[in-house]
């Protein structure tokens, strides 16, 4: 429970209300609060009856950064397809400005923050598979657990209108409160059976694979990463609690998330950072090339030492580096990465790693950045322009979020976004599952089948499959 005086009741109530009146439109106020450790599953299952198809959760692979959204406070929103990462840029600072930001902490991630993400190519038709999300989908929460290097802390944002009282501000004290004491473990949280497990066009997806390795010996294109879906139907409902609770889990390296809209809830493990921004630093990775890992140690490493002097593999991760290096050196001032990839092993695959550090002005732009590198060659390709055609043409699948940018942005403008990989999308008692993979003049379509099987693997464990 959060004890606040009733004086400042009152006069936070009215200043949210003289200021919404006096300018005639909406005014967040957002106030931050420490607290005192609190597991993140239990606050995500906490709105489960209230919140439900408004939450989302996000946790980075080194657990910095946890953050669980609960409620809609405000959600911007746009199918349009050109200039989105602009224009939800716009949205987010018009939002803010001239709002009351009560917050003494000094760190990222807590205070105002919009959650969401982009889809993967807006310019591609749309399926009923998505028409639950937009092309561009991010929630400012009414209630944010940010969990920021092991410190707890619980912003609560109310957008004040010029109809409103200032019985408003201590409503929402109390729906908090009442949020608070609903904090539980949830136990016996599973999921249901599987009734049916279908690859949607394995064959085809081979031909099509087939068919764009002989375009890439031809030229210009040089790489084109295609996806493909696996679709589950369950006995009854699938819960994103239990999903969740499986992905954090099993998969300790790699960011979570779940985003729910409108009663879907777009889930997964992505090992895969787009950016971060932490002032004038940004962070990225260059992730492609990918093995299975052994079932011993010796066979392990075998593998490992296979990927690292593999030339299809290499090409792969190579077009990445230098696609992401000559991106990020547009916008910073310095960008620094080896010269030569590492591994990165997750629990069921192996992939080649370079990580990327960049330094930038003051005001560069996340967004900006975003749209800068997405899609990187190792969800698109090389040229990006025409591999991004190519997919739209070619592709059975309808991506959505599948491959896009999904993360978040805080109100001083610092944030990460992950790339929305080794996902699903829970629909009710049913399932989709995504994963692509990047083919190259050298790739042979029964390997890069197979390659996407593995990365199946993470979402399907989760949900109680093999
Ligand atoms: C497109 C996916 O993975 C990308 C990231 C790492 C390795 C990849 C690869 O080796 O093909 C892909 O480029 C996916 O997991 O669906
Ligand atoms: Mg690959």
């Amino acid at each position: 429970m959060i004890t606040i005086q009733e004086t400042e009741i009152r006069e936070r109530g009215l200043l949210g209300v003289n200021r919404a009146r006096e300018l005639g439109r909406p005014i967040l106020m957002s106030e931050v609060h420490k607290m005192d450790t609190t597991n993140p599953l239990s606050f995500f299952n906490a709105g489960g009856d209230r919140y439900f198809g408004e939450r989302f959760f996000w946790k980075d692979p080194a657990s910095e950064m946890v953050l669980i959204g609960l409620g809609i406070s405000k959600q911007i929103q746009s199918d349009q397809a050109a200039d989105r990462f602009f224009h939800v840029e716009k949205e987010w600072r018009s939002f803010l400005k001239d709002s009351f930001i009560f917050n003494q902490y000094k760190v990222d991630g807590v205070g105002p923050l919009m959650f969401g993400g982009f889809s993967f190519d807006p310019f591609k038709e749309k399926t009923e598979l998505w028409s639950k999300f937009a092309d561009s989908l991010f929630h400012i929460p009414k209630f944010l657990l940010s969990i920021v290097h092991g410190e707890t802390y619980l912003t609560t944002n109310i957008i004040f209108t010029s109809n409103d009282d200032i019985s408003l501000y201590s409503k929402i004290m109390e729906e908090r409160n009442q949020l608070l004491l609903s904090l539980r473990n949830q136990i016996n949280l599973k999921t249901p059976l599987i009734n049916s497990k279908v690859e949607v066009f394995p064959e085809r997806w081979k031909q099509t694979v087939e068919g764009v390795v002989k375009e890439l010996t031809k030229g210009p294109l040089k790489k084109v990463v295609l996806a493909r879906e696996l679709r589950l139907v369950f006995t009854s409902q699938v819960e994103a609690e239990a999903v969740l609770e499986s992905l954090y889990q099993q998969q300790p390296a790699s960011y979570i998330f779940a985003f729910e809209s409108h009663g879907d809830c777009f889930i997964g493990a992505s090992p895969e950072r787009l950016i971060k921004k932490q002032g004038p630093e940004v962070y990225s990775t260059c992730l492609a090339g990918s093995i299975s890992r052994g079932k011993t140690e010796e066979e392990d490493q075998i593998l490992g030492q296979t990927l690292l002097t593999d030339q299809k593999n290499l090409i792969e991760h190579g077009f990445v580096v230098e696609m992401i290096k000559e991106a990020l050196e547009q916008s910073c001032e310095e960008v620094i990465l080896p010269k030569k990839p590492q591994l990165m092993k997750m629990r069921d695959i192996q992939h080649l790693y370079t990580p990327v550090i960049g330094k930038c002005g003051p005001n560069t732009s996340l967004l900006l950045l975003v749209e800068k590198l997405h899609p990187t060659p190792a969800l698109g390709g090389l040229p990006q322009n025409l591999a991004v055609e190519k997919i739209r043409e070619v592709e059975v699948l309808d991506r959505g979020l599948f491959g896009g940018p999904l993360g978040w942005v805080d109100y001083q403008q610092n944030g990460e976004f992950a790339v929305a990989i080794r996902s699903g999308l829970i629909q009710g008692k049913e399932a989709s599952l995504f994963a692509g993979c990047g083919v190259v003049s050298d790739s042979k379509s029964e390997e890069e089948y197979l390659e996407t099987a593995l990365k199946f693997r993470p979402m399907l464990r989760a949900l109680g499959g093999k």
